[in-house]
């Protein structure tokens, strides 16, 4: 997939929202990604994240609202590694992650807004597909995102 933010911003300008106000940063080594939302909503603990990058995930992307904590981390190379098998675009967690060199390394977008050491529990809490917020935009599950270093954009429609 080849695209750049900026230029899906103009072209649907009407359309798209745009995250706001977040220092992103992208850990994977997918400098772009895009596909249709599925959403986590979490605090702390990544146990539907690390269950859900574990079913087939062709085109599709995994939004986290981790309540933009940075006390643990919601994602490592394990969990990343097995997206990638399961054929995930992307990541995108409002909250941390680790492993960070490795995760370079993987056919996988990972942007966060930024990394920890230590890593999450994980007591079997959180949701799976329900709508969630942060930087000013909703991500409804089925919707489309897109992300690049430039930043994220959610769209109803698929714009690719
Ligand atoms: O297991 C975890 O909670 C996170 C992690 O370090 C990994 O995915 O390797």
């Amino acid at each position: 997939m080849t695209f750049v933010t900026c230029d899906l911003c103009d072209e649907h300008a009407d359309s798209v929202s745009v995250v706001t106000g977040l220092h992103w940063r992208n850990f994977g080594g997918r400098k772009n990604f895009g596909g249709q939302v599925e959403t986590v909503k979490c605090f702390e603990d990544n146990s539907r994240v690390k269950e859900h990058l574990a079913t087939p995930g062709k085109g599709k992307v995994l939004v986290v609202d981790g309540g933009g904590s940075l006390r643990n981390a919601l994602i490592g190379d394990m969990i990343a590694e097995n997206a990638v098998e399961n054929g995930w675009e992307g990541v995108i967690i409002y909250g941390a992650c680790r492993d960070v060199d490795a995760l370079l390394q993987l056919d996988l977008g990972v942007v966060t807004l930024g990394c920890v050491p230590i890593k999450s529990v994980r007591r079997g809490e959180g949701q799976l597909n329900i709508p969630v917020s942060f930087g000013g935009v909703i991500f409804q599950p089925g919707h489309w995102v897109y992300a690049d270093n430039n930043g994220v954009i959610v769209s109803p429609a698929a714009l690719l």
